[in-house]
């Protein structure tokens, strides 16, 4: 069985969202999914002075307090990760850099080589920098040895105007906690069943299913 794990980030809900929604249709294609938030950096706001975005990012993190914190022994166990994060200045959150950062005793081992990954993203505006998240959180991939499995628009989803981009599904919050609409989930059921379906292949293709 293809063994994913969704890791993300999220403040105000909307990559939360998009990532409860690749869980659920990974293990719908087949797959065994953990999903997995990275955790607070800080107890200390990074918006001082907006009462909304704060009221919302506490709550936020109340509501989640049940899904486990991401290990590096997920990514071990992962043949396939899905990693969300919010779109800041065109860069990844940075607790989901943080954790991608403890990997490097994994990478020295080579133990990310061949697995595959995908990602997605949500900011406030649609040129808000979604592609730039997404580009510069890929370039970790590279560096592991990765097999990069993007949405492109190999399905008709990828075209909604709300959808956005090849590289993958990026939803616009305007700022607002969970604001995530029918095609961008229907656009993460698209690409996290892709995901699955390469990944399988690829155990297939490489003997390691
Ligand atoms: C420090 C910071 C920087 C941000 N930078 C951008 C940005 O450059 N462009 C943008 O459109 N939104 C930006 N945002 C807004 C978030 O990307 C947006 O609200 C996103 O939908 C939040 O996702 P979440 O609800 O999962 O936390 C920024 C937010 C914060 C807190």
């Amino acid at each position: 069985m293809t063994k994913v794990a969704v890791i993300y980030y999220s403040s105000q809900g909307n990559v939360h969202k998009l990532a409860v929604a690749a869980a659920a249709a990974a293990e719908k294609a087949g797959a065994e999914v953990r999903l997995r938030r990275t955790a607070e950096l800080s107890t200390e706001t990074v918006v001082p002075g907006n009462d909304a975005w704060n009221k919302a990012w506490a709550e936020h993190l109340e509501a989640v307090q049940d899904i486990p914190e991401a290990a590096i022994e997920d990514l071990e166990w992962a043949d396939a990760v899905l990693w969300g994060t919010p779109g800041r200045y065109g860069l990844p959150a940075a607790s989901l850099k943080h954790f991608i950062d403890q990997t490097l005793p994994l990478h020295m081992r080579r133990g990310l080589v061949n697995k595959v990954m995908s990602s997605f993203t949500s900011t406030a505006t649609l040129h808000g920098g979604q592609e730039s998240t997404l580009l510069s959180l890929n370039n970790a991939f590279y560096h592991w040895g990765a097999i990069i499995v993007p949405p492109g628009v190999a399905d008709a989803i990828q075209l909604a105007p709300t959808n956005g981009n090849p590289y993958g599904v990026s939803s616009v919050s305007r700022n607002e906690a969970g604001n995530v609409d029918d095609d961008n989930l229907a656009a993460i059921e698209y690409q996290a069943r892709r995901t699955v379906e390469i990944t399988a292949a690829l155990q297939r293709g490489l003997g390691t299913a």
